[in-house]
């Protein structure tokens, strides 16, 4: 499998008059091979949006190796820029002009074909939308639209911090579909959240970030498998001696209300064959499987809340990035940074 993304010991670390000085990023690794729809977690200020600016050249890095489709970033980024998608940070639109306006203009300030944009419009699903304005679009149409005017010259990768921010439950599903349907396409995609029930649903590779360094990486339901404790939920009529039982055959038993929380199982066999020889009859007997939220809490020591803000200083950004960045790739719609367009 050929990496796509490449990052190795990337370190980063502001220094403000207001805040002092800040490690956003601490010898930081990260590997997306082709195909892959991976998910970059971290709770917020873990240092996501710093390592997605430093790999696309709008902040300059103080040390660590990155690559992007084989060229080495910043330094070769143009040669790879137009292969390359990118939306970082919310994206904001004129809203009194139509999606298809929107596009037509991104199309013709980046040298695209103006055919493309029926194009990105059937691909996000706006196509029947994309004469409306854009100020009368819910968020998750706004996000689509976002994905839409990185998708213009046709990127083998896709990179977009916080894609799903903000949206419902239905709007998470769409972007799902979204990003299979470009991973089928052949597209690549790296998405960053602090949202686990997204990443859950959208990705299939993660990796998670705390403190600026990564703290686990790889297949999500590896990830999940390497905390599995092998326990399971056991109902029983007679708890008390079911666990006893249990105990007995050294594995941990803890009793809640309602049932026995049973640990260290490799064969479920063992729990309903022991306790029906000795006639406590088993009533329900259920896998508990670690899911992406608990993983989350052990290895970042902190629970990700949708409703918490953003904690980037915005106000430092504008000036800060036309300092630093090694190599100017922003195209802005509003907020919006789309590479090499
Ligand atoms: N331009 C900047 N100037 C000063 N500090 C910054 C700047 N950008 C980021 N930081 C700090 O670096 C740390 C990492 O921030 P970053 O935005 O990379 O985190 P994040 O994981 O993307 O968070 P979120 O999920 O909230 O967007 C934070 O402490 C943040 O305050």
């Amino acid at each position: 499998m050929s990496a796509v993304i490449e990052i190795d010991g990337l370190r980063k670390t502001f220094h403000t008059l207001r805040q002092g000085r800040r490690v956003a990023v601490d010898g930081f690794d990260l590997r997306v091979d082709a195909g892959q729809i991976h998910g970059f977690l971290g709770p917020n200020g873990s240092g996501k949006t710093t390592t997605l600016r430093a790999l696309l050249g709008l902040v300059r890095a103080d040390g660590g190796r990155m690559s992007m489709l084989g060229a080495p970033s910043p330094q070769r980024l143009p040669e790879v820029a137009g292969r390359v998608g990118a939306i970082v940070e919310s994206p904001q639109f004129f809203g009194n002009f139509t999606a298809r306006r929107t596009l037509r203009l991104l199309a013709l300030a980046g040298g695209v074909p103006t055919g493309r944009v029926d194009e990105v419009l059937e691909q996000v699903g706006l196509r029947d939308r994309g004469d409306e304005r854009v100020k009368g679009y819910s968020l998750g149409m706004k996000q689509r639209l976002a994905v839409a005017s990185a998708l213009l010259k046709s990127p083998e990768l896709l990179i977009l911090d916080e894609p799903a921010n903000g949206l419902d439950p239905a709007g998470i599903r769409e972007m799902r579909d979204l990003m299979r349907s470009l991973a089928e396409a052949g597209v690549t995609v790296l998405l960053s959240s602090h949202i686990l029930a997204e990443i859950q649903l959208i990705c299939d590779h993660v990796t998670i970030i705390s403190h600026g360094r990564r703290v686990a990486a790889g297949p999500v339901d590896e990830v999940l498998a390497g905390f599995d404790q092998h326990e399971y939920a056991v109902r029983v009529a007679e708890p008390e001696r079911a666990g006893e039982l249990l105990r007995a055959l050294g594995l941990s038993v803890t009793a809640q209300p309602d049932r026995l929380v049973v640990g260290g199982v490799d064969e479920p066999e063992l729990i309903t064959r022991t306790l029906g020889e000795q006639g406590v009859w088993v009533r329900e007997l259920v896998p508990l499987r670690p899911d992406l939220e608990s993983v989350f809490l052990e290895l970042t020591g902190t629970g990700p809340h949708p409703t918490i803000p953003r904690q980037v200083d915005d106000s430092l950004l504008p000036e800060q990035t036309q300092k630093d960045a090694a190599i100017d790739l922003d195209a802005r719609v509003g907020d919006s940074r789309e590479v090499g367009a």
